[in-house]
């Protein structure tokens, strides 16, 4: 297949770019390179370090044999330039990873809501209209989120993106329909994906677009076999308080002997996938994908579920780590459970790695291999959701010991 990978130079996009090219398919990254622009404002790097896009192809060819073509090109703002593209490569899929991902940064000042919304939605959007009115029939796969669930405090189990309800009609009987299972986002971020299901819902049932919605949990790891290949190879790893996500946080925290930051009681539960399987589940979505006419297809991308503070225990054990309990600089429930259904990606094949001490280790290696470039002062996480929480953040005194650690 032809292959657009919209984001590939991304966190989950670059593995997946690798892993489809090692399949033989044609692959195209799209990017404008926002993550790395957006490295530069907060002044942090990732802990690996990561060649230029054009370098890594490069490699990558040198590699195996196979190229990756990569196309400098802003989906939110060069609308023409897209559908030109379209034109010319005429993908067969399309992933789409080139959203801003990172609830804190979603978060930070009203600047940052306001370009997350902009960017995300309009990246969707452009791409929604381009691919109808190029009349190109490609099954557009999008990474969205468990986070458009929300976390309830019952913990009744998440079905797959639908939601059957009795409805009772005008003569007093009741019918069953399926319905966007009702969203609940916690971050401006996880808004925009919530409202990236509604375009989908649309242009699915108005045009015809053939699309698929993952909704993915947290993930952690960093390599995945392709990234293994070669030194310059590497994924990109974020450890900051924007954009590193909290398992990965915990082991290179560990790794550099800093106290683990769970924030609040540690008691919110989320749903967790390793990167390797991430990719994984492209593949298999790649080749199950709706037909014409059908509603969209939404997958929970995500292996098991796990509180952070039973993470932090786990790290803890392993490594010897202290662990801080902080203020949590978010609006988010205290303790919640959660259940999720992943039945179809089980059906399809998916052998799911789950969390175990060789490859949490692993991650804790590469942390300690490159723990030279970790600026500490980065770790904290800074941003708060609303103003009153960032001033009790900020008065609190193991916030701010952390802060000097
Ligand atoms: O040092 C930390 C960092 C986070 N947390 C807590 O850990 C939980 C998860 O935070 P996170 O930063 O790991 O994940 P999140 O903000 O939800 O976002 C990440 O995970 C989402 C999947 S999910 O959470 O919606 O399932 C993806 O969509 C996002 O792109 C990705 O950045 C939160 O309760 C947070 O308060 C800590 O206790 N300590």
């Amino acid at each position: 297949m032809k292959i657009a990978v919209l984001g590939g130079d991304g966190f989950v996009g670059w593995p997946t770019s690798l892993h489809l090219s090692d399949q033989g398919h044609e692959v195209h990254i799209l990017d404008n390179l926002s993550r790395r622009w957006i490295d530069t404002e907060l002044g942090v790097q990732s802990l690996t370090p990561m060649d230029s896009i054009q370098e890594r192809t490069r490699i990558w060819h040198q590699e195996t044999g196979r190229r990756i073509r990569f196309h400098l090109l802003d989906l939110a703002k060069d609308y023409e330039r897209l559908k030109q593209w379209l034109l010319e490569i005429r993908p067969d899929a399309v992933i789409h990873f080139a959203e801003q991902r990172a609830a804190p940064y979603s978060m930070k000042t009203d600047r940052h809501k306001v370009y997350t919304v902009d960017n995300n939605v309009s990246a969707t959007h452009n791409l929604l209209s381009a691919l109808v009115e190029t009349e190109i029939d490609a099954h557009l796969i999008h990474l969205g989120t468990m986070g458009v669930y929300g976390y309830s405090t019952v913990g009744a189990a998440i079905p797959e993106g639908y939601l059957p309800v009795g409805i009772e009609t005008i003569g007093g009987e009741t019918v069953e329909q399926e319905i966007l299972y009702p969203t609940r986002p916690g971050s401006i971020y996880h808004m925009t994906k919530s409202l990236d299901q509604i375009l989908f819902q649309f242009y699915a049932q108005n045009d015809g677009l053939r699309i698929t919605d993952l909704h993915q949990g947290i993930v952690w790891g960093t390599h995945t076999e392709q990234t293994r290949r070669h030194v310059q190879l590497v994924n990109r790893f974020d450890y900051d308080g924007d954009y590193g996500t909290v398992l990965n946080r915990f082991l290179i925290q560990a790794a550099i002997g800093y106290p683990l930051t769970v924030h609040g009681t540690g008691g919110q539960t989320r749903a967790f996938i390793h990167i390797q399987d991430s990719v994984r589940c492209i593949e298999l979505a790649l080749n199950d994908g709706p037909k014409r006419g059908d509603r969209v297809k939404i997958f929970n991308q995500m292996t098991e579920t796990h509180r952070v503070r039973d993470l932090a225990n786990l790290v803890s054990e392993l490594t010897g780590a202290k662990v801080a309990w902080l203020p949590n600089p978010r609006k988010e429930a205290a303790e919640n459970e959660l259940v999720v259904k992943n039945d179809q990606f089980l059906a399809l094949g998916l052998d799911p790695i789950t969390l175990r001490a060789g490859l949490l280790e692993e991650v804790v290696d590469v942390a300690k291999k490159y723990a030279y470039r970790v600026d500490r002062s980065r770790i904290p996480c800074v941003s708060a959701w609303t103003r009153e929480i960032a001033q009790r953040v900020e008065r609190d005194p193991e916030h701010r010991g952390l802060k000097s650690a």
